[in-house]
Order: structure tokens, then C-alpha cells, then sequence
């Protein structure tokens, strides 16, 4: 049985190279201001999750706070997924893909407090090659660069930008896909292709702007080209690309080949070159508290 009063915190002390002692701090008094009980695990790197998962066994929190980037949240997801346990988020990464996605604001107080609120949302899970993914996927020329940044050494968006080039000068693109999706069969070429629940990229880029994080299905995009204008469209709330652009296809499972290799990333971790992906949806198996303006602007239903 969980303990209502009792709250986790995961910090990484090393995520997004910051002190989290702030953090700690404000995080301990908020909970005690809701006279609820306060334990805090700290990762090393080595044998988080087996530490984690016997953590909560011993301690059955009823929900777990995470202080660090895209990496440490996909951690703890994959100790909780299908349990009641609800996952609040305090972004502290280089990389915060899942913050952007719902919203968060970034007064570290307001994050707290909808970490701790009632207002939760059952997410929807993308399993890639048996991979967790809570918002994107992909394979081609982004996770190509993702290979490219974390390799160079050069933190934050200037790693990025610097990498850019050569990653577009040197990439094998564009890329032959296959895609068996459900019951239909398409080939596609190009740039890039997308494998998203949610709508955006950590850098903010909307890629998927009817991506809905609860609907039991998730999308495959196919970018074509490297077209600046449609690619400019994406910093929008509510874009609207060409279809010689981007294809969209919804479903709940898919197989996708590539004729070649080709780089591959889950939720910004790089994670090898590979020709075929295996990927389907388990719904509504994560809590996590949000926003309660993300919840309304998504007419999303809350379920606790
Ligand atoms: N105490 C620690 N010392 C060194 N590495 C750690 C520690 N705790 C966790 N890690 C590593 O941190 C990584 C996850 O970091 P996370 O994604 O949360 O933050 P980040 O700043 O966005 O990191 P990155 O830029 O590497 O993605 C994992 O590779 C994990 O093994």
C-alpha cells in the first residue's frame, strides 16, 4: 500500500551541471507546509533503478519528485509506470523535453507546487525497441546530431548550434523508410522521421502539433526536406505544414525500416544506428502532475 503523506524526491546532483541544493531546500519546506513527509534519493550513475525500485518498496511513496533532465524522469518512469505512483517534475537538465511539453513555468516554486497538486494527467507511453519514450523519437538527421553534441564536449544550445553544420554536411541523408503501421504499408524518404507522442522537441520546435499525450495512439512524421520556411513554422503554437513538408500518420503500433542505417534517439539520449524499429503505445500508464492550464488548453481529462 502507498502512504498518502509520504513524497520522494530524486535529485541528479549532476543534471544540467547545477547545484541542487536551492531545490532541496524549497522543496523540503513546501512538503512540510503541506504536512507531508519528505525522503530524498540521490542518483550516483551506477544501479539507479534496482536502488530506486527498493526504495519505493521500502519507504511506498504516493508520489516521486524529480529534480534532473529528460534522463532521470525516463528513470523513474520506468520504476513506476503502472503502479498509482505520480510523477511531478522539477526540470533540471541541459535537456527538458518533458517540462516543455506540458507547460511547466520556471519559477522553481510554481514547478513545486504543481509537482504536489491534484491536477494529473495518465499519460500515454511509447515503447521504442522496448525502449521508454514519453515525448519523441527519432531517426535521421536529429538524432545524428544529438550523436554529434554529446560527443563534442560543448554543453547547452551553442553544442548544438556549433554541431549543426557539420551534421548537415556529412549526413548520409536523405534516408528510405518503410513504415507498417497497423494495417497499412507506406514508403517514405526523408530528412528525418519522427516517432512522437507529444507535440514538441526539448528546443521547443512543435513538430507535432496535434500529438495528444492521452488519445492510445502516437504519430510518425516523415520530414522531407530541410525547407526553412516550413521549418520556421514549427516555433508556433499551432502550425500548420505542408503535407510536401511532413507526412503524419496516427496509429498504435508500428514496424519501421530503413534501407541503411540510420542514427536513432529516444527523449534526446542517442542511442545507436539501427535500420528497423519496433514501436507501440501503452495508454494512459503514467501519472504525472501538470499544469492545470495545460490540462484545460488540452481538454485533457484529469484522472487521478
Ligand atoms: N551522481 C551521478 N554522477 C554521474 N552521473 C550521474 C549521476 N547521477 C546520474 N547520472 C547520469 O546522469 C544522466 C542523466 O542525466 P539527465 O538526463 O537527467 O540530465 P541532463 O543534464 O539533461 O544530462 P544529459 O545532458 O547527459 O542528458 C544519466 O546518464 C545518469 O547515468
Amino acid at each position: 500500500m502507498k502512504s498518502e503523506n509520504s513524497i520522494l524526491l530524486v535529485v541528479n546532483p549532476i543534471a544540467g551541471d547545477s547545484d541542487k541544493t536551492p531545490i532541496i531546500n524549497l522543496v523540503t519546506s513546501e512538503v512540510k507546509a503541506k504536512n507531508l513527509d519528505l525522503e530524498v534519493f540521490k542518483t550516483t550513475g551506477q544501479g539507479d533503478k534496482e536502488a530506486i525500485v527498493e526504495f519505493i518498496a521500502n519507504h511506498n511513496p504516493s508520489r516521486i519528485l524529480v529534480a534532473g533532465g529528460d534522463g532521470t524522469i525516463s528513470l523513474v518512469a520506468s520504476c513506476i509506470y503502472g503502479t498509482e505512483i505520480c510523477l511531478g517534475i522539477i526540470p533540471a537538465g541541459s535537456a527538458n523535453g518533458m517540462a516543455v511539453n506540458i507547460g511547466l513555468p520556471t519559477a522553481l516554486k510554481e514547478q513545486i507546487n504543481i509537482a504536489l497538486s491534484g491536477e494529473i494527467l495518465k499519460t500515454d507511453v511509447i515503447f521504442v525497441n522496448d525502449i521508454m519514450c514519453l515525448h519523441i523519437a527519432d531517426l535521421g538527421i536529429n538524432a545524428e546530431l544529438i550523436k554529434n553534441y554529446e560527443n563534442s564536449g560543448i554543453r547547452g544550445k551553442l553544442g548544438y548550434f556549433i554541431q549543426s553544420f557539420p551534421t548537415l554536411f556529412n549526413s548520409d541523408f536523405p534516408f528510405e523508410f518503410t513504415i507498417e503501421a497497423d494495417n497499412e504499408v507506406f514508403k517514405e524518404t526523408g530528412i528525418l522521421l519522427a516517432i512522437a507522442n507529444a507535440n514538441k522537441f526539448g528546443t521547443g520546435a512543435n513538430i507535432n502539433p496535434n500529438g495528444i499525450l492521452n488519445d492510445g495512439k502516437f504519430e510518425v512524421l516523415v520530414f522531407k526536406n530541410l525547407d526553412v520556411f516550413e521549418i520556421l513554422k514549427t516555433t508556433q503554437e499551432n502550425p500548420e505544414m505542408s503535407s510536401d513538408f511532413v507526412k503524419v500518420i496516427s496509429m498504435h503500433k508500428a514496424k519501421i525500416i530503413s534501407k541503411s542505417k540510420v542514427p536513432f534517439q529516444v527523449d534526446g539520449e542517442y542511442i545507436n544506428e539501427i535500420e528497423t524499429v519496433n514501436a507501440y503505445i501503452k495508454h494512459e500508464i503514467l501519472s504525472i502532475a501538470v499544469p492545470q492550464s495545460f490540462l484545460q488548453s488540452h481538454n485533457l481529462n484529469k484522472k487521478p
